[in-house]
């Protein structure tokens, strides 16, 4: 029935829609009753007409069977660690090792700085343009595969939006958990007696490894995107700016505090800025991570046996445990 598939399509492109402007753009169109009104009619007409239903649809964010456990996945690319900086003097150094080996001057070489969020990291796979995979970091190398769980958080497209889909598309970023979400989480958890979290970052991590995705979906994670590991067709001589701007069309959310800074002093001032409105932010970072912008110097620079030559962390000091 065409009137029937028209509503349905309909309706999957406004919950679409209102999900992107809600939590990647933080300019939400749609109430949550308007939201959830919508959400309930394509469950019902779904369930009518169950031919209908397909994986990338809003209501299949949820499942159903609690996983006895998750399968192990290999990371097509590793997802390595960062070499860390402590101050001035490290950043300093950092960028002219880069400028060495790029043969140019270090007051010459564009950065990328963004907060590194105090997280859990993932990685999740689009093929055609639609979710197929979603892992854990694991040991770097082999990870846990939590799609069902990673499903259910709202940033987490179930398939890329816009005209420009890649075949393939491997993105990696911290899955987070903001303190107001934590605080709750920890409140509910003291009156019902289960697992108080001690801090955010365990509180994401143990929510991804829930085995029913039902739990997951009821915590409050969002998924922040912060790399391209793998793009095809892949986007050439651009930067990882034009790349963090691009994953933001195709339905992703990546770190507002990106900044595009020319020389070790901007990042400098940029580390000392961020560190100084870091108990603003709402949600944990540990540090800063300053990557050498053009995709091209990034290939040439390469990784040495555990991390990029072409990135760093400059870490801040450890803040004191939030007491539960
Ligand atoms: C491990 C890591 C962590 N983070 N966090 C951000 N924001 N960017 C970023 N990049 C990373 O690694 C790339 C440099 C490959």
């Amino acid at each position: 029935d065409p009137q029937l598939l028209e509503e349905v399509t309909q309706l999957r492109a406004e919950l679409d829609e209102a999900n992107y402007r809600y939590y990647v753009l933080d300019e939400p169109t749609l109430t949550d009753a308007d939201y959830d009104r919508r959400l309930q009619r394509l469950k019902q007409l779904e369930a009518e007409n169950p031919s209908l239903i397909s994986p990338d649809s809003p209501t299949q964010r949820v499942g159903a069977a609690p996983a006895d456990g998750f399968p192990s996945v290999a990371h097509a690319i590793p997802m390595l660690s960062l070499d860390n900086a402590f101050n001035a003097e490290d950043i300093i150094a950092f960028a002219q090792r880069v400028a060495e080996r790029l043969e140019c001057e270090a007051d010459e070489v564009e950065f990328t700085c963004e907060p590194k969020l105090d997280g859990a990291a993932v990685s999740l796979v689009y093929e055609q343009g639609v979710l197929v995979s979603g892992a854990t970091r694991g040991d770097g190398r082999t990870g846990e595969g939590i799609t069902s769980n990673l499903r259910t958080l709202r940033s987490v497209p179930l398939k890329l939006m816009g005209k420009q889909i890649p075949e393939l598309l491997e993105v990696r970023g911290e899955v987070i958990m903001r303190h107001k979400g934590f605080e709750a989480l920890n409140e509910r958890a003291r009156e019902e007696g289960s697992k108080v979290f001690a801090n955010p970052r365990n509180a994401a991590a143990g929510s991804l490894r829930q085995l029913n995705p039902q739990i997951t979906a009821t915590r409050p994670l969002e998924f922040h995107a912060y790399q391209a590991a793998r793009l095809e067709p892949d986007m050439g001589d651009a930067t990882h700016s034009e790349l963090m701007a691009r994953l933001i069309t195709l339905g992703f959310r990546s770190s507002a505090e990106l900044k595009v800074l020319t020389g070790p002093q901007a990042v400098v001032e940029y580390c000392e800025q961020l560190g100084a409105k870091r108990d603003q932010l709402g949600y944990d970072i540990d540090g800063v991570v300053i990557k050498v912008n053009a995709l091209r110097y990034q290939r040439e620079l390469g990784f040495v046996a555990r991390a990029p030559r072409w990135a760093t962390a400059f870490k801040y000091p450890a803040q004191e445990e939030v007491t539960t």
